[in-house]
């Protein structure tokens, strides 16, 4: 992927100037990319891809810290199963196995003062756990409309007698919060299948997880038709034949139809104004599903002082005080020596955390790690970097969580729809895989098709992505 070409296009074309063009396409994450690809797939090129930041991939990038990249955002192949897999095949992108079975080379699970707790209980909490969660599955695909919580489900099946509350909370934020970003009380029983739990490879290439867009991110710059850096601010959709963009540089684009794939934070966060204002319907719906915060902290120490296991789990009486480090020197990852950790937190902990000054964080957590493995054991970090996706005005959240009423296919409906010719994509709007990589590439496919059925009557033929 040539990334400086793409960066020359922004210089072209001027600011402040008026632009026709048949289909626009707003952002380029996997949901824009995705509809670019279906469009070039079927020969159908008289399109714009419109990013409002300097690089492509949206919520897929990787950064540069402590001498390697790392994913700030998607870091996971999932679902278990999916298509993702084949995706990453194609691209020879670089991963590595997930470990399936829990033991301690792959979970080291630790009290708040650094007593171990032993293999078979944590083994024993997390049989427990996944067993009841596998049975809310079944439970809710036999049951339609079933308005229990996944909270109420679990509390029901629990044996009162097992293992610790606090590491009973552990392994329930692990299996479940980790992935949904809420806690079982916020979900309902249909989260979406237990099957979408786990991955297939977490991508470690330096090239970063970007590269399963390479092919069709050469074509537009090939065919000039991807712009950086051009913040959409407005839009205007009050002509029945037009509708028109602008940017926060003054350059307005006319367009036949457009494809946007913006956010759900962003659109609820009214970042962008639409006149006249989407109809009460496409509001409700956009606000409907709440958007999960899900974020990493980066840190590199001056030497290791942690166990080899892959992830070290803190065991806390406080639900979710960072309760998950990944360890980035475990076997298979990167080259020995990094020194680094990420720490993971979510909902409520992710706003908090968001929220506060890094500093805070690093004593937060600097605390948490002196509990584990003793007070002069553990040196400061020499860097710490957040993901940050909370406040990104481009993002404002990590990915649509479930929601405590389940997925009404109504609300799923009425997101899909178009408001004229305004078409919407987006993980969010996926019916199969929101909240994941490929169910925003899905979910730009299928607005591509509409489009070009739709707006541009054009006969689609069958091909696969880019026509290979
Ligand atoms: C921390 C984190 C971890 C994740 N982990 C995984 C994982 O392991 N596996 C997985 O499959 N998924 C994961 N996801 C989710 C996955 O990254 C997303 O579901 C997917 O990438 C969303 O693609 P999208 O195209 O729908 O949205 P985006 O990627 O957000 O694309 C939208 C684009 O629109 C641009 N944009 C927004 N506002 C404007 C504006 N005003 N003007 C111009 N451009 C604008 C944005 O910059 C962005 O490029 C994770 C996400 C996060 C944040």
């Amino acid at each position: 992927m040539n990334q400086k070409n793409a960066g020359k296009l922004v210089e072209e074309g001027g600011t402040g100037s008026v632009r026709d063009v048949e289909v626009l396409i707003l952002g380029a994450g996997a949901a824009g990319l995705g509809a670019a690809g279906t469009f070039l797939s079927q020969g159908f090129d008289q399109f714009l891809v419109i990013e409002g930041a300097d690089h492509i991939g949206g919520r897929v990038h990787d950064v540069e810290f402590g001498g390697i990249r790392l994913e700030k955002g998607a870091n996971w192949l999932q679902p278990v199963g999916g298509p993702m897999k084949k995706i990453a095949e194609k691209a020879d992108l670089e991963c590595q196995k997930v470990k399936a079975e829990f033991n301690q080379h792959k979970l080291m699970v630790m009290s708040e003062n650094g007593e171990v707790i032993p293999e078979w209980e944590v083994e024993q909490v997390i049989t427990e756990v996944c067993d009841i969660m596998v049975e809310a599955g079944d439970f809710a695909a036999n049951s339609l409309n079933s308005e229990l919580t996944m909270r109420d489900f679990m509390a029901d099946r629990y044996c009162s007698d097992s293992s610790s509350d606090a590491l009973r909370k552990a392994v329930e934020w692990y299996v479940f919060d980790f992935e949904y970003t809420v806690p079982p009380e916020q979900a309902s029983l249909d989260v979406g299948h237990w099957d979408r739990v786990g991955s297939s490879g977490f991508v470690i290439d330096q090239r970063g997880f970007k590269i399963i867009f390479a092919d069709v991110v050469a074509h537009l710059v090939e065919k000039r038709r991807l712009l950086l850096n051009r913040k959409v601010i407005s839009i205007d959709h009050s002509q029945i034949e037009k509708v028109c963009v602008t940017c926060a540089d003054g350059t307005v684009f006319r367009a036949d139809a457009v494809l946007l794939t913006f956010s759900l934070g962003v659109l609820q966060s009214g970042l962008v104004e639409f006149t006249p204002p989407l109809p009460h319907w496409k509001t409700t719906a956009l606000n409907h599903t709440p958007m999960g915060a899900f974020t990493k902290i980066f840190l590199k120490f001056p030497r290791k002082f942690w166990d080899d296991s892959e992830w070290i789990m803190h065991v806390s009486d406080r639900r979710g005080y960072y309760p998950a480090f990944m360890n980035m020197e475990a076997q298979g990852l990167f080259p020995i020596g990094t020194n680094i950790l990420i720490a993971f937190v979510v909902g409520a902990e992710a706003q908090r955390v968001e929220n506060q000054p890094l500093d805070t964080t690093r004593e937060e957590i600097i605390t948490v790690m002196r509990g584990l493995y003793g007070e002069q054991q553990v040196p400061y970090p020499t860097d710490i970097m957040l993901s940050g996706w909370l406040n990104d005005p481009l993002q404002m959240g990590a990915f649509s969580a479930p929601l405590p009423d389940g997925a009404p296919s109504k609300i799923l409906h009425q997101l899909q729809t178009p408001v004229g010719r305004i078409f919407f994509g987006g993980e969010a709007t996926d019916d199969k895989f929101a909240g994941f990589v490929i169910g925003g590439m899905r979910s730009g496919e299928r607005e591509a098709k509409k489009i070009m059925r739709g707006v541009l009557k054009w006969e689609i033929k069958r091909k696969g992505f880019l026509g290979k």
